[in-house]
């Protein structure tokens, strides 16, 4: 069976909606009927083995989304295929080829040695023994879990924990990994190690990735293409540089100055605020801090700076404000 230009792609949405029915108690007796849309006319694709970001401000309708790409959801009206599959439809054959991270919820057994999800996978998802122990061999070696394998989740730290979720994710080699705030909560150390792993399964085994999050800088590290969705409508498909430019949107340099000076002066940056010896300069997102940084360390007596991404909530802000004006 073939589903015509659907299956040229591996992801594929075409006018995908999804209406929610909620119902409010508004008298004693009284309820109102509601209808949320929380997706609305939908549509995308994503080649095989592509990185794509999936951002949006709370409630626009990425984890709807994502419910509906691995078949919990179905779909109210509209056409959706996951390598040619129909999810809602065919949801325990789809499960083989996907593999599934969210951030604030563990797949692993809370009280148990690490490595007892991990066999609990292999027979519920029949992995050959040979391939779950090549699988598993090479995911504790680049994840950097062998220390941990013994040691129950509920004793891990939430880097930990998150290593050993995407380990447990990827066991079954799925096609495609939908990553829901992969680095919520991590530190630099854990975010560096998660960001490495995933760069290096997508170019090595062409894994497609689908990532949610409020980090722009897991975006700008990993992926070469950003849809934004809101209110459930895709308002942007394309690279990230292209949605600084959308949005306009600016970094923020935070400057600590040997003592209280006026404000400072340089080129393509403005002090936005000054809180005695420290500074705020904000400066286009799409330029380099490096030439910045080298003129003020020429001119002014720094002590000690720090660049600050935008986040996804401002950037996505300033794309409406600019489309409002235009
Ligand atoms: N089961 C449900 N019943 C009713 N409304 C729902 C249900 N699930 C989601 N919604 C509504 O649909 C809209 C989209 O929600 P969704 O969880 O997809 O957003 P999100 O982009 O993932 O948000 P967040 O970043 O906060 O996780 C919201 O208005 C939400 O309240």
């Amino acid at each position: 069976m073939t589903d015509g230009h659907l299956t040229e792609d591996f992801i594929a949405l075409e006018n995908v909606e999804k209406v929610f029915e909620v119902h409010k108690r508004t008298g004693f007796l009284k309820r109102e009927r509601r209808e949320v849309r929380a997706v609305d006319s939908l549509s995308f694709t994503v080649p095989r083995g592509e990185m794509v970001g999936y951002i949006g401000p709370n409630g626009a309708g990425k984890s709807t989304t994502i419910k509906m790409l691995t078949g919990i959801l179905t779909p109210s009206a509209g056409r959706l295929r996951v390598a040619g599959i129909d999810p809602s439809r065919e949801r325990r054959r789809l499960a083989h080829r996907i593999g599934v991270v969210f951030g604030q919820r563990t797949t692993l057994w809370w009280d148990l040695p690490l490595i007892d999800s991990y066999r609990l996978a292999h027979r519920m998802y029949r992995i050959p023994d040979a391939r779950y122990r090549e699988n598993l061999d090479r995911l504790v070696e680049l994840l950097e879990l062998g220390t941990l394998l013994d040691v129950p989740v509920r004793q891990l730290s939430l880097g930990q924990r998150m290593r050993g979720d995407i380990a447990a994710a990827l066991l079954h080699d799925p096609e495609v990994l939908y990553l829901d705030e992969p680095t919520i909560g991590l530190d630099v150390v854990s975010k560096a190690k998660v960001r490495g792993f995933l760069r290096e399964l997508n170019t090595e085994r062409s894994t497609t990735v689908l990532l949610t999050t409020h980090d722009l800088q897991d975006i700008e590290q990993l992926c070469s293409r950003v849809m934004v969705i809101d209110h459930g409508r895709l308002m942007y498909d394309g690279p990230l540089t292209g949605l600084h430019e959308a949005g306009e949107s600016e970094r923020t340099l935070v400057v600590d100055l040997e003592r209280e000076l006026p404000p400072v002066e340089a080129p393509s940056a403005r002090v936005v605020r000054v809180e005695g010896p420290r500074q705020w300069l904000a400066f286009p997102a799409g330029q380099s801090a490096a030439p910045l940084v080298a003129y003020l360390a020429a001119e002014y007596p720094l002590v000690d700076l720090s660049v600050r991404e935008p986040d996804i909530e401002a950037v996505i802000a300033k794309m409406y404000a600019e489309k409002a004006v235009s």
